[in-house]
């Protein structure tokens, strides 16, 4: 399992995400590479409108360019009284430029005026990998609920998680320890389906 054919391309450029990712996956022992392994890694542009679509984007054109298994999940967080947004547009929520502290203030301004009560929210994470050709080889979906407060509680995480309070720990990701987040959130339960099948795969001698 030590040779570079062999091995599991996590992709992604979110270093925070990719931290994560890195975490649920490292202790089942698939050989681990990154992005950054690969100077001929392209930046794939998120074109499709659901979560499904582009983790299906950001796996299969990599895996196509790099000649390898890729491992890719597109997340975000689904706000009740936003109709879901901003779904698959959380990482840009507050346009060009866009960071987490700019995407949090702006979610806050729009749920002003909501009602505790009325702020549920959650977040979800659809992986899927690929083929080195390119074919989709699996698929899973993790969700997390909970919903935002009207103040961020923790420096903890990234993203929204400093105004996601999960519903288990009336707590916000930004507060509670990463290995809560690490056992709960709606990474961890997609990347926990996601191993169920890397296992099959891996018996089958796919990666060999
Ligand atoms: O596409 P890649 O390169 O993987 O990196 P990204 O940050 O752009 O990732 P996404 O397109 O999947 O968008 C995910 C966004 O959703 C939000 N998000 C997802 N998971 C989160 C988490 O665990 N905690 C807080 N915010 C999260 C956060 O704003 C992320 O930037
Ligand atoms: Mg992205």
């Amino acid at each position: 399992m030590s040779s570079a054919a062999c091995s599991l391309v996590v992709a992604t450029r979110n270093k925070k995400k990719l931290g994560e990712l890195l975490e649920l996956l490292a202790p089942e022992g698939f050989a681990l590479q990154t992005l950054d392994d690969f100077p001929q890694s392209i930046e794939v542009e998120e074109t499709g409108e659901t979560f499904a679509a582009n983790a299906a984007l950001k796996a299969c054109e990599q895996a196509r360019v790099l000649k390898r298994w890729v491992l890719a999940e597109d997340s975000g967080l689904a706000v009740d009284a936003l109709g879901g947004a901003p779904g698959v547009y959380s990482a840009r929520f507050s346009g060009e430029g866009a960071t987490d502290a700019k995407n949090n203030a702006l979610l806050l301004e729009k749920l002003a005026h909501v009602p505790l009560e009325k702020r549920g929210a959650h977040y979800v994470c659809h992986a899927v990998l690929s083929d080195p050709a390119g074919n989709i080889r699996a698929e899973a979906v993790g969700r997390c609920y909970g919903r935002i407060l009207p103040v961020a509680a923790g420096s903890g995480g990234f993203g929204y998680d400093p105004l996601f309070e999960v519903i288990e720990y009336h707590r916000t990701f930004g507060e509670l320890a990463p290995a809560v987040k690490r056992a709960i959130s709606h990474r961890a339960r997609s990347m926990r389906l996601m191993l169920e099948q890397l296992r099959v795969l891996r018996q089958a001698g796919a990666f060999a």
